[in-house]
């Protein structure tokens, strides 16, 4: 039989109060407790911080506090990504960035969700479903990306932008809901 855990990843109808995901998420609140009351110049503090945290992190992160994540171990980041102030990232399901992508402050990345059905959710069960963000994207700052959206490498996402659906490599999309504004193929 599946851990409620191993359902999370899978995707499939599971109970977030599970004793092993609580514990989970508590040891990374307290990680993310102490990174965001680091000083500017407690950077070895915030490395040793964020290597736990995030194990699967790329060299060159800057991560600039405060940050919020549930697990910290469902994130998959590759080199030199960079999240500016304030940035949530619900990874109750993996969330994989490629090198060099940018935050601006407080962009939401949720791959959490939750049943339409008010029956099924009233029995507190939940599920979520991953994000997939390329190389060298900037997502402008406010941007909210929902559960199961990829987004393109090197596409640019305009500030405040609701991305629902999957968005292209090498374009400029903006709005809610985030729609395609034009490429970024001749720009480059
Ligand atoms: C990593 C960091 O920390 S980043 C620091 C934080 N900074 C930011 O988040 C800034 C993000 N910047 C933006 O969102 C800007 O809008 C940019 C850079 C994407 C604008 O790019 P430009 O190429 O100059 O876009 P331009 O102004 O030509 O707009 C093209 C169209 O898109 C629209 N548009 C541009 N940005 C947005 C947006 N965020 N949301 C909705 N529509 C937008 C414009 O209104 C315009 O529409 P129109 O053709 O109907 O007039």
């Amino acid at each position: 039989m599946k851990t409620e855990k191993e359902k999370m990843l899978a995707g499939e109808l599971y109970d977030a109060l599970d004793a092993q995901l609580t514990q989970e998420r508590t040891q990374a609140r307290l990680l993310l407790k102490q990174l965001n009351d680091s000083g500017e110049d407690q950077t070895e503090e915030r490395t040793h911080l964020l290597a736990q945290l995030l194990p699967q992190a790329g060299a060159g992160l800057w991560i600039q506090p405060p940050f919020y994540c549930d697990y910290g171990s469902n994130i998959r980041l590759g080199e030199k990504v960079f999240f500016n102030f304030n940035c949530v990232v619900l990874d109750v399901a993996p969330v994989t960035i490629g090198h060099r992508t940018l935050f601006g402050p407080n962009v939401q990345i949720y791959t959490a969700t939750h049943p339409m059905d008010h029956q099924i959710r009233a029995s507190g069960l939940e599920f979520a479903k991953p994000i997939t963000i390329g190389d060298d994207v900037w997502v402008g700052g406010s941007a909210v990306i929902c559960p199961g959206v990829s987004i393109g490498a090197r596409s640019v996402i305009g500030a405040g932008s609701v991305v629902t659906k999957d968005i292209p490599a090498d374009v400029f999309a903006a709005g809610n809901p985030c729609k395609v504004i034009r490429s970024l193929r001749e720009e480059a």
